[in-house]
C-alpha cells in the first residue's frame, strides 16, 4: 500500500527532491530493504518512520547497510554526560553509532526558481518588482527583448534589449525565446539564454508578464515555475491608480479596466495571489518574499528547464 503511493506521488509530479536522485523502479526495492534493516537496528517500526529514515539520513543507512551485522563494531561504553567533555561523548557516540559524525549539510542548496509575476493593468506589477529588486539579493530580473523603438531615457539591456523586426523574428526561428507575443504592434519576448545563464549561477528568475504571457508560460512551464496573480484591494483602487498614473488616454482606461474584470477570472491557474492594497506596497513585497522563502524550504522542489 506504501509502496503504491510512493510510486504514485513519484509519477505524478514534476517536482524535484534536492535530497535524493530519482528513484526509479529497479532501485526502489533496495531502498526499501535497506529502510528496514536500519529501522530494525533502530528498533522502530512506523512506516512513516521509515520512509524518512532511509530518505532524510542516507549517510547513516549506507554505513550500516555496508557494514552488515558481523562488522559492525561492539557498541562502546558512552560515559555519562556530566562527566566526559564533549568530544570524548563526541568519540563514543560515533563509535556506538558505527561512522564519523560528518559537517556536511544536511540540507542541499535549494534549485533555483522560475517566479512569474502577473496581474491586470495597473495593480502595481512594475512597483512590487522595483521593491523587490531593492529588497533581496540573488534575484534576476529577466529584461525582455522587444521590436519596439526605445523611447526617450530607456537603455538598453537595462529596460528591453532592442532589436530590429528582422532580428527578432529571427530569434523567433531559432527557438531562442521562451514566449513571445505580439503587443499593439511591436513583439515582445523572454529570451531563454538569459534565464540559463542566471539560473546556472543559481540565480532566481523573475519574470513580469501580463496575464496571457503568463497563461503562455504555464502551458511551457507547468508546475516547474510559481505563478503570482496581483492584484489590487479593489477594482476602484485599480482604477483610480490608472488615472492617477496620467499615463493612458481615456480609450485605453477603458480597454484596460474591461480586460482586467475578464483577467481576474484566471487567478485560478495561478499559484499564489497577492493583494497590493492602498499605501502597503512593503506588505505585498513581503509576501512575494515569504513565497520565496516557503518555496526555498520544501522538500519537494520545482525544478525549471528552460
Ligand atoms: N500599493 C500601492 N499603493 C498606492 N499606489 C500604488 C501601489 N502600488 C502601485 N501603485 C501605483 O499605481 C500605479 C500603477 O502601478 P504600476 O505601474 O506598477 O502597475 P503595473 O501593474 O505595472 O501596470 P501596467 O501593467 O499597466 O504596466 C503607479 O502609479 C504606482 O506608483
Amino acid at each position: 500500500m506504501f509502496r503504491r503511493l510512493f510510486c504514485t506521488s513519484i509519477s505524478h509530479t514534476n517536482l524535484h527532491h534536492p535530497y535524493f536522485p530519482p528513484i526509479s523502479n529497479r532501485n526502489l526495492h533496495s531502498a526499501f530493504t535497506v529502510s528496514s534493516s536500519t529501522l530494525n537496528l533502530l528498533g522502530k517500526t512506523c512506516p512513516i518512520a521509515r520512509f524518512r529514515t532511509i530518505k532524510a539520513f542516507p549517510r547513516l543507512s549506507c554505513s550500516y547497510s555496508q557494514m552488515g551485522d558481523s562488522r559492525r563494531p561492539l557498541s562502546v561504553p558512552i560515559p555519562a554526560v556530566d562527566k566526559a567533555d564533549r568530544s570524548e561523548l563526541l568519540r563514543a557516540l560515533e563509535s556506538s553509532l558505527g561512522s564519523a559524525f560528518s559537517s556536511e549539510p544536511l540540507c542541499p542548496n535549494p534549485s533555483p526558481l522560475i517566479l512569474v509575476i502577473s496581474g491586470s493593468s495597473g495593480v502595481g506589477k512594475d512597483a512590487v518588482i522595483k521593491k523587490l529588486r531593492e529588497a533581496r539579493e540573488g534575484l534576476h530580473f529577466v529584461v525582455t527583448v522587444t521590436s519596439r523603438a526605445k523611447r526617450p531615457g530607456e537603455v538598453d539591456g537595462k529596460d528591453y534589449y532592442f532589436v530590429s523586426k528582422e532580428e527578432f523574428l529571427s530569434m523567433v526561428e531559432k527557438d531562442e525565446l521562451l514566449e513571445y507575443a505580439l503587443v499593439y504592434g511591436d513583439y515582445k519576448g523572454i529570451p531563454k539564454q538569459q534565464i540559463r545563464e542566471y539560473m546556472g549561477k543559481g540565480y532566481d528568475i523573475v519574470l513580469r508578464v501580463d496575464i496571457q504571457g503568463a497563461q503562455t508560460l504555464r502551458k511551457i512551464l507547468g508546475q516547474s515555475a510559481i505563478f503570482i496573480f496581483l492584484v489590487a484591494e479593489s477594482e476602484m483602487e485599480m482604477v483610480e491608480r490608472l488615472i492617477d498614473r496620467k499615463t493612458e488616454s481615456a480609450e485605453s482606461l477603458l480597454v484596460r479596466i474591461a480586460t482586467a474584470r475578464e483577467e481576474v477570472k484566471h487567478v485560478k491557474n495561478f499559484d499564489y495571489v497577492v493583494v497590493n492594497a492602498k499605501g502597503k506596497l512593503e506588505n505585498a513585497v513581503k509576501v512575494v518574499e515569504s513565497i520565496i522563502d516557503a518555496e526555498k524550504a520544501k522538500v519537494w522542489q520545482r525544478r525549471a528547464v528552460v
